[in-house]
């Protein structure tokens, strides 16, 4: 169980995040939605540990955060929201040192890596640089990497962000079985039909407030047969109705 308890952050004189509270249950895929710049990514480096909040708290299997910063950061999968760190290693040196930062040693890693590599159809290409790599092939090194060491907690990014979609499938599945074992998945996405179709809890987010928490089943049951497309617009998206696509494309598009 994570819970969230008041949190704020603020880069300077920007609020980016205010007031948030809430708990992540672990056995449930967890989702934050929310428009570019609504507070995603700064709660999820809050829950990593990358940035200190300006106040409030997260505590984690009871532990504060603050005050167990290594101990629970040893349970916790990071796909961060871009894929171009380390260029200058190979995909195989990339992970060596993932592994090495979490003492482990090669034997330890070794099987693991290797299912997951064939996973992501990465087998011929681990010796090449992450700079000769496409987005995609990035973004499964880094997927990979955060996996390597099989922790209980997993904390990604838009994390299907430039996947094909096989790859795509099967993050998704390998989401479901982390779950399904009693462990804790939580994601940041746009994408509103993976959302449907993966989470069970979900928060929205509207310029760092907490617009909703709770099962996306309430949420689709509260708004009696609108897709979560349509629900997600009209809590989150532009007020009013605005022609702002017809003053720029006139009235020709259908
Ligand atoms: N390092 C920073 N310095 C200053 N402002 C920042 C910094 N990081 C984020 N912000 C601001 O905080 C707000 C929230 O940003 P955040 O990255 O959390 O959004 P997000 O929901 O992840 O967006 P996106 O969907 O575009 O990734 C934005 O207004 C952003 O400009």
């Amino acid at each position: 169980m994570i819970e969230i308890n008041d949190l704020t952050k603020s880069y300077g004189n920007k609020l980016a995040l205010q007031h948030l509270t809430l708990k992540i249950e672990s056995g449930k895929i967890f989702g934050f939605l929310g428009h570019n710049g609504a507070g995603k990514s700064t709660t999820i480096k809050n829950l990593v540990s990358i940035i200190q909040p300006t106040s409030g708290s997260i505590i984690v299997d009871g532990l504060d955060l603050a005050e167990h910063r290594q101990e629970i950061k040893q349970k916790i999968a990071y796909v961060p929201d871009t894929p171009d760190i380390f260029l200058q290693l190979t995909a195989m040196e990339y992970w060596d040192l993932l592994a090495a930062a979490y003492d482990l040693a090669e034997s330890d890693v070794q099987a693991r890596r290797h299912k997951l590599v064939e996973l992501f159809n990465m087998s011929e290409r681990v010796d090449e640089t992450m700079a000769s790599f496409s987005h995609g092939m990035r973004q499964k090194a880094v997927l990979i990497g955060a996996l390597l060491t099989d922790p209980d907690i997993w904390i990604l990014d838009e994390p299907m962000q430039g996947l094909d979609p096989q790859a795509a499938y099967d993050l998704k599945q390998l989401m479901k079985a982390h779950a399904e074992k009693g462990k804790t998945v939580i994601f940041s996405t746009h994408n509103l039909d993976t959302a449907q179709q993966l989470c069970d809890e979900l928060a929205i987010l509207k310029t760092g407030q907490l617009i909703y928490n709770g099962s996306v089943q309430d949420l689709l049951a509260q708004h009696n047969g609108e897709s979560l497309e349509d629900i997600y617009l009209q809590m989150a998206g532009r007020q009013g109705d605005s022609h702002l696509v017809d003053d720029i494309e006139g009235d020709s598009h259908e």
